[in-house]
């Protein structure tokens, strides 16, 4: 069978998915596939902070247009990016095994590590629950903000001469870059930095009525990741935050059970409500809904 695959045309949009499909290839000899390029508006728009042009689905619409269409059978998406309500042509097929979720520092020449950076250092990310956090465990740090794909960002840290920038150690993996002599880079703790909900996987989206293709797909589900998303991506769903407000979470699984950690805060920051909370895998669901109804109790009207 021949897939054709439709993706952003990022250079870690095209190295995920060309990462994913050979993983798939391995366990499926009769696999194969093309990858298409879509702009989406999300793309096109390149000076405007995401917080101004819409919500998440800025990313995908073209995307998801193909599929509904026919043009294309698979879109391979970072799953953080994706709104909580796809349409409803379209479904999620299987969870791949996750990359790291946690959040990178990438620190500019010299710089060792961040307890090592001096009075009002200049950080950059355009991200509130990645500003907030890190304010909260170094309220000198100044934050800027910062767009563009991660050599872009990386090299404006160097241009602008920033001792820092915050982005996804998924990313940062998944194209291969790594601590040399002009950078240094450290991952931080998810105490200190509790990550996106599903940063580091990945949404297989497929057309509802390919169960052909599903079937292939589920060659390559993970549980773990799996549980982690499902708990996660509810959480998020029934936070219903939108990404003006700094929103985590992350799930760990130990066997048939779980530990579901979620963040929500203001719009300024100053309030920043973390909670945990325990239970069975099969109750992932349950549970990010739960959590999420316990956090937003908390929140000051
Ligand atoms: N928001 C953009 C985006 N979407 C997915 C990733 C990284 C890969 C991932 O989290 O799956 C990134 C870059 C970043 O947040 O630094």
């Amino acid at each position: 069978m021949k897939i054709r695959v439709g993706s952003r045309g990022s250079k870690l949009a095209i190295a995920q998915a060309q990462i994913f499909l050979e993983s798939v290839k391995e366990k499926h000899k009769e696999f194969e596939y093309e990858i298409k390029i879509i702009k989406t508006t999300g793309d096109k728009i390149q000076d405007v902070s995401l917080d101004k042009i819409g919500d998440k689905g800025v990313f995908v619409k073209e995307i998801e247009e193909s599929l509904i269409e026919g043009t294309i059978d698979l879109a391979v998406h970072s799953m953080k990016d994706m709104p909580s309500a796809i349409p409803e042509e379209l479904m999620f097929s299987a969870i791949p095994k996750r990359e790291d979720p946690r959040d990178a520092l990438i620190l500019n020449y010299g710089r060792k590590g961040l307890d090592e950076l001096p009075m009002g250092a200049v950080i950059a990310t355009g991200s509130k629950r990645r500003e907030y956090q890190l304010l909260r465990y170094r309220p000198d740090i100044k934050i800027v903000p910062i767009r563009g794909n991660i050599d872009t960002r990386i090299r404006k840290m160097y241009e602008q001469n920033l001792d820092g920038l915050v982005i996804a150690a998924a990313g940062l993996n998944r194209l291969k870059i790594k601590s040399d002599i002009k950078q240094n880079i450290i991952l931080l703790d998810e105490e200190l930095m509790l990550p996106a909900p599903a940063q580091g996987a990945l949404g297989l989206e497929i057309r509802k009525n390919d169960k052909e293709l599903d079937d292939v797909l589920r060659l390559v589900e993970d549980y773990e990741s799996a549980v982690q998303i499902r708990a996660e991506r509810e959480f998020l769903k029934e936070i219903d935050g939108g990404c003006h407000l700094p929103i985590g979470a992350l799930c760990k699984v130990e066997g048939e059970n779980i530990l579901l950690v979620g963040l929500l805060g203001n719009e300024d920051g100053k309030i920043l409500v973390k909670r945990k909370i325990e239970g069975k895998a099969e109750d992932a669901e349950m549970l990010g809904i739960k959590l999420a109804r316990i956090i937003k109790g908390e929140m000051p009207k």
